[in-house]
């Protein structure tokens, strides 16, 4: 059946329950009893009240018999939107974390990323954390890698294999970075990226693309920093970096580059602050540095755990919020010890709330501001919410089936509570046990099915 446009959309499924999502003007939207229809593309074909089902079903030609019923205490949310993982690191999270960020790339960080040269061992971290990032909701991530042009592109391959959509870094640095065996030059830097951005778009993988990453300012030169703005801008692409983390970092930052005017400015200057740019932590940013993200387009990733974790600042989000930056969560593994957008939310309504304590007239970020920011904020902030986020027809089917009370988990009801209060306790209690299945572009990928022996 062709719809206005001539669109024939071709049913794949069809579900009927609590759909709960974000828009632009509703943190949290609940529509109950609603019929969710997805295309064979994996796009969401209509979104519409139970009572419409005669029509749908006569306008896109499906049986009622062929309905899947969610339970009482299942709900479908927006999958998750983890805007800044360094996937690189997943094999030390949940340890080192006793010291303060420059101190802890050194002792902690470089010696393992440097290990990435060894495919063997790219292939078993990466295949780990991509699964358990989908086990625990993330169905979009953006991820740093390491140097390594090669195991850059099979983390790539491997988001593309288990269907989680992502973008995928290259990591580049050629300067301060004393660990000698983990290093490249400015040139070296440039062409790996090249023909890491090449090569990976070669694949045509439909959900993982290219993103331009200096590691941050301190050490990358400006000619580098210069080069990665322009081959960003030359292919359209998406930039990710760090900025204003902590205070040592920026101090060092004004020495490096003493002719700018802040931090923010010395990535202006090399064109890296666009529309496609995500910044992870920015604790420390000026009202004067949020400006200039609000007239770019650049966006932040606000990572609680390791900014916590690392004793780096704390973000204040209501002033983000109230400057209309873009912002999205970030675990920002192994800064940060979690691989779960879920802890990251917590983190961020905790952190708010300490901000609450130290000033009592600070506007407490509420549970459903997280909820939108872990979604369609993180979307937002990729720039990729023409495609994920929420539950608006055309997009993605990129969704989690949660279940509040599944079996062995650890939620207790003990009253009839509504979709509302589910959702709260979900997102302060819930973890990957109620999370029983997960879609990206309507591919079911949780479970994980095995492939088939031979
Ligand atoms: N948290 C964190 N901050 C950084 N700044 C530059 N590199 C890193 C990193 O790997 N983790
Ligand atoms: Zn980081």
């Amino acid at each position: 059946m062709a719809n206005s446009n001539g669109y024939t959309a071709e049913i794949m499924r069809v579900y009927r329950g609590t759909c709960i999502h974000s828009t632009q003007h509703t943190a949290v939207e609940i529509l109950e009893d609603a019929l969710l229809g997805v295309d064979v593309k994996g796009k969401i074909a209509f979104i519409e009240k139970d009572s419409e089902l005669d029509g749908l079903s006569e306008k896109f030609g499906f049986s009622p018999s062929e309905i899947t019923q969610l339970a009482q205490h299942e709900f479908f949310m927006p999958g998750m939107v983890d805007t800044h993982i360094h996937a690189s690191q997943y094999s030390y999270a949940g340890t080192a974390l006793d010291m303060p960020l420059m101190q802890w790339l050194c002792t902690y960080t470089f010696p393992v990323e440097s290990r990435f040269k060894d495919l063997e061992f790219a292939q078993r971290v990466y295949t780990k954390v991509v699964k358990r990032t989908l086990r625990n909701g993330t169905t979009t991530a953006c991820y740093h890698a390491t140097i390594h042009t090669d195991a850059t592109l099979l983390l790539g391959q491997i988001a593309n294999d288990l269907g989680q959509r992502a973008l995928v870094g290259k990591v580049c640095m050629d300067r301060n970075n004393p660990a000698k065996y983990y290093k490249e030059t400015c040139q070296e830097s440039q062409e790996e990226t090249c023909r890491f951005i090449a090569e990976l778009l070669d694949k045509k993988y439909p959900l993982v693309k290219p993103v331009v990453t200096p590691r941050f300012a301190p050490t990358c030169t400006g000619a580098l920093l210069g080069q990665l703005g322009a081959i960003a801008k030359n292919n359209n692409l998406h930039i990710q970096s760090h900025i204003s983390e902590n205070a040592e970092e920026i101090k060092l930052v004004k020495d490096l580059f003493p002719e700018s005017k802040s931090y923010t400015d010395v990535y202006h200057k090399h064109n890296l602050l666009t529309d496609k740019t995500v910044m992870a932590h920015g604790c420390h940013l000026t009202d004067e540095e949020l400006t200039l993200f609000r007239e770019t387009g650049t966006s932040l990733s606000h990572c609680p755990n390791s900014n916590i974790s690392l004793c780096s600042g704390v973000l204040n989000v209501r002033n983000v919020l109230n400057h209309k930056v873009k912002l999205g969560l970030g675990t920002d593994v192994a800064g940060g010890y979690s691989a779960s957008i879920l802890d990251a939310l917590r983190r961020a309504l905790d952190s708010s709330k300490i901000l609450t304590i130290q000033d009592p007239g600070h506007e407490t970020l509420t549970f459903e501001e997280a909820f939108r920011i872990a979604t369609l904020g993180g979307s937002q902030a990729l720039s990729l919410d023409d495609q994920t986020g929420n539950f608006e027809v055309g997009k993605d089917f990129d969704a989690l089936r949660v279940n509040v009370t599944a079996p062995g988990g650890p939620i207790d009801l003990i009253q009839s509570d509504g979709p509302k209060i589910l959702l709260e306790k979900f997102l302060n209690l819930g973890d990957d046990r109620n999370i029983v299945e997960v879609f990206v572009a309507g591919r079911k990928v949780v479970p994980f099915t095995e492939p088939k022996p031979e």
